[in-house]
């Protein structure tokens, strides 16, 4: 059985997707946030505070929080942009895929006050086996242009940041041990993330830049959101358009995130 049921994440409605292989997706309306991913060998891959909000009073701290129309802070608008706080509408679905959808009528008041763009936004969470797939589309549906950043946040679960290695982004294999934060431009290569807990290699499309961010202890202790040691089991290596993209009347961007699980 690989279908689709509603089901609850702490006080959000969400939406259980079941691959082919019994891998299993967790995705809330909230955001179109995907909280869990457990593949068929019954490893959990992402990584969701123990201290996030779960009702919709603020974004969720972990999963994949879909970054739109703003890139963090550049911008004038919300810090991440408000897709990852509206809530979104279930649509098309079936075996072992959801597509979610939010539209300006969606939007609080104030929101879509401060971001007047009659605009389409679907993301697609399929899983297949050993992979999980997102495509994200940005339809204008106005009659003028206007510009937006896009990403997927994607927190990764990890052992230990010591035994963490990323590959593709940069010459050589990275290492992390402490707070990191950079934007690397122009990403074409495949990204391998290696831990205690195996491989998982990124492809993205469209998306044309990658973050790689963990805050380390001391920024991870300011967050309120965040506990004790958690900056140790999770880095977020996250598919990016970090310049702004002008959309034109009627037209569509489309990006694309495959994740694998990489055996030996
Ligand atoms: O706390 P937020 O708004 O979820 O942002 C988390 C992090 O998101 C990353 O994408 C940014 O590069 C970091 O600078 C930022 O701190």
């Amino acid at each position: 059985m690989t279908a689709i049921s509603m089901t609850d994440f702490g006080a959000l409605p969400a939406v259980r997707i079941e691959g082919p292989d019994g891998a299993v997706a967790i995705v809330t309306l909230y955001g179109a946030h995907l909280v869990s991913w457990v593949t068929s060998d019954g490893q959990e891959r992402i990584f969701c505070s123990a201290k996030s909000s779960l009702d919709g009073s603020r974004a969720i701290r972990g999963g994949v929080p879909v970054i739109f129309p703003q890139f963090a802070a550049r911008g004038n608008g919300m810090r991440h942009g408000f897709a990852r706080v509206s809530t979104w509408r279930l649509g098309d679905n079936g075996d072992g895929f959801a597509e979610f959808t939010l539209t300006q009528a969606e939007l609080a008041p104030g929101v879509a006050a401060a971001w007047p763009h009659a605009f389409s936004l679907t993301l697609r969470v399929e899983v297949l086996l050993d992979e999980l797939r997102f495509v994200m589309a940005v339809r204008n549906a106005g009659t003028a242009p206007f510009p937006f950043s896009a990403a997927l946040h994607s927190y990764f679960m990890i052992d230990r940041l010591a035994y963490t290695a990323i590959d593709g982004v940069q010459e050589g294999e990275m290492l992390i041990t402490d707070k990191y934060d950079h934007i690397y431009f122009g990403v074409e290569r495949s990204i391998v993330l290696r831990s205690g807990m195996g491989a998982l290699r990124l492809d993205q499309q469209g998306f044309t830049d990658a973050v790689v961010w963990n805050p380390g202890a001391a920024d991870s202790a300011a967050l309120a959101d965040m506990e004790g040691d958690e900056y140790q089991h999770f880095v977020c290596i996250e598919p990016a358009l970090i310049e702004p993209v002008t959309l034109e009347a009627g037209a569509t961007w489309t990006g694309r995130h495959q994740i694998n699980v990489v055996y030996a």
